[in-house]
């Protein structure tokens, strides 16, 4: 086990024990296993068992409370900052790794695991700090190499266009929809292997949805991308595979396609029809 959460992930990783995924899937990046979660005496994960493929986006989808977010935070441990959150038993592996070992660094494990949120959330900086502040933290001071990285998240995140007469300005100048991709392009700045999503277009507008949905399309095949939405239309456009949640537990995990037109469970079938939640 290493001291430090690795600094960069290899591309593929072993599937060590019969995990619930899609098929025709070979490489696994984010794998959970028996995984309960409490928080206080109230069990929001019940035995949750899935196989996140690498490079490609999984959507999490299911009615409010279902534990959706719970389980993305699972996955870059940001629940360890909520005081009655804890792990009942189970595992998640991050290529192999078990990233609730005691040994593993959290703030590296954040650095190869991004979160974009639901709000934007720019710090009060100039567009430019916002990219560099992650590398600054790391030590990385040269302007030349701060620079080149400003220039690829924000083509990244498909907003260098938009922004290039105005990095020293407010981040929060932008509008929503901008600074949601600015989130992105601070997220990918640290180049993680694994992006998480939690309903980041809920507070824009159909435009600025359409190019994050389109922002995801082209990150993907470079990152993991996990997105939990409640859009099914979202889900249906921008993801591969789609996890269904219902009450705590992992439904039905498959092909969005199949989830979408031929689930195999009936409450999936009852979600996605919208006979409820
Ligand atoms: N910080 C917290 N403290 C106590 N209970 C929590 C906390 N966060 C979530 N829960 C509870 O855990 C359960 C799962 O919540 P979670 O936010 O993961 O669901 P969700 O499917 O993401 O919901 P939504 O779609 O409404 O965001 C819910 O019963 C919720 O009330």
């Amino acid at each position: 086990m290493p001291s430090n959460f690795p600094m960069k992930l290899p591309d593929t990783a072993p599937m060590p024990h019969a995990a619930l995924a899609p098929p025709e899937e070979s490489s696994t990046m984010i794998e959970v296993e028996n995984l309960d979660f409490y928080y206080g005496q109230a069990r929001a994960l019940h035995e949750i068992n899935i196989s996140i493929p690498a490079n490609k986006v999984t959507a999490f989808i299911g009615p409010s409370g279902c534990g959706k977010s719970t389980l993305l935070r699972c996955f870059n441990r940001m629940n360890d900052l909520v005081d009655i959150a804890r792990i009942g038993k189970g595992r998640v592996r991050i290529h192999g790794i078990d990233i609730y070992d005691p040994d593993v660094d959290v703030i590296s494990l954040r650095r190869q695991v991004g979160m974009v949120f639901q709000k934007s959330n720019p710090f009060p900086k100039s567009i430019y700090e916002n990219i560099t502040y992650g590398l600054e933290i790391q030590g990385i001071s040269d302007r030349k190499r701060l620079d080149e990285v400003v220039e690829k998240s924000l083509r990244g995140a498909a907003l260098w266009d938009e922004v290039k007469d105005r990095l020293h300005t407010s981040g929060l100048g932008l509008s929503g929809g901008q600074q949601q991709r600015l989130c992105i392009a601070r997220a990918i700045a640290v180049e993680p292997s694994i992006i998480l999503m939690d309903e980041p277009c809920s507070a824009l507008d159909p435009i600025a949805t359409s190019k994050v949905e389109e922002l995801i399309q082209q990150l993907k095949g470079k990152y993991t991308i996990v997105i939990v939405t409640h859009n099914m239309q979202q889900a249906g456009r921008c993801s591969d595979n789609t996890a269904f949640f219902y009450l705590g537990k992992l439904i039905e995990f498959a092909k969005t396609e199949k989830i979408f037109t031929n689930p195999s469970q009936r409450q999936t079938e009852d979600y996605i029809t919208g006979r409820f939640g």
